[in-house]
């Protein structure tokens, strides 16, 4: 039986061949050529002074459904920026997630912090994309890629002057992360095979992350008790979804994440 990735790949490998038709690659690299170079996620999540946060514009989600109509992404990414995040993802997949690549310009547009483009890359196309939207950051998740696609996507990615975020959700995967160079490694508590959600796995395998690598707790935080837990088991930083666009006030929310985190953000008057 398919899993629940394997019908999203489907999906996106679908409206890739669509969005390729439209623009062929040669077009997309004169785009890029012409692009502001990325900005350095991996120096935004080195900097200290606590766990950094990537905070999430996601609409919808397999699991749930509709989360949050999100009328403004460039507005909630401003929010999340005037909280303190350190870099903004933005969800571009558009039929489990309702995210798009207009999404991506809007919030590029709004922020001067980097950005990541989250969607389910499989593709070279997909990385010339994410620049020519101006994210500096893409995701890599091992559990989509083998390890050939997984290393040259990332290649493609770092000569495109951007930086990898590499997803793993168990040891196999965290592994093969580490092997290809992973300089920015994702634990994610959601299995997306099955769409479960286990905070024990970000404990068990952030640990695992090596010392060099920046590490990331993904998915299943649903206050500041939990970013304390992933802190506790070593995360440099939280990517955080749900929690933030079904609150009402996006910017608080994001403040005291980062202080359960050890980080104190200054606080700038709302107008
Ligand atoms: O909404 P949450 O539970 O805070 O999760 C955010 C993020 O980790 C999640 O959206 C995510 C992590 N890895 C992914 C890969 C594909 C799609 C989505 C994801």
């Amino acid at each position: 039986m398919p899993t629940v990735l394997d019908q999203i790949l489907h999906g996106v490998r679908e409206d890739l061949s669509t969005r390729r038709a439209d623009l062929p690659l040669e077009r997309l690299r004169e785009v890029v050529e012409t692009a502001p170079p990325a900005r350095d996620a991996l120096a935004a999540l080195s900097a200290p002074g606590g766990v950094h946060l990537i905070a999430e514009v996601k609409r919808a989600s397999p699991s749930k459904g509709a989360l949050a109509d999100i009328p403004d992404p460039a507005e909630l990414a401003a929010e999340y920026a005037a909280g303190g995040a350190s870099v903004i993802s933005v969800l571009t997949e558009q039929r489990r997630f309702g995210g798009s690549l207009a999404d991506l310009d809007a919030v590029r547009a709004a922020v001067d912090i980097p950005v990541l483009r989250k969607d389910f890359v499989v593709d070279p196309y997909q990385v010339w994309e994410a620049r020519a939207h101006g994210a500096d950051l893409v995701l890599l998740m091992a559990s989509a890629l083998d390890q050939e696609d997984l290393v040259e996507l990332l290649a493609l990615v770092e000569e495109l002057g951007m930086h990898g975020l590499l997803e793993a959700h168990d040891e196999e995967e965290l592994a093969r992360c580490v092997q290809a160079g992973g300089r920015i490694i994702g634990v994610n508590a959601r299995n997306l095979k099955t769409l479960e959600v286990d905070p024990a796995t970000v404990t068990r395998l952030l640990p695992l992350v090596p010392q060099g690598a920046i590490g990331v707790a993904e998915s299943g935080v649903t206050g500041p008790a939990s970013v304390r837990d992933y802190v506790a088991a070593g995360a440099r930083a939280v990517l955080v979804g749900e929690a933030l666009v079904t609150g009402t006030e996006p910017r608080r929310a994001a403040r005291e994440l980062l202080a359960a985190g050890g980080r104190q953000v200054d606080v700038e008057e709302t107008a």
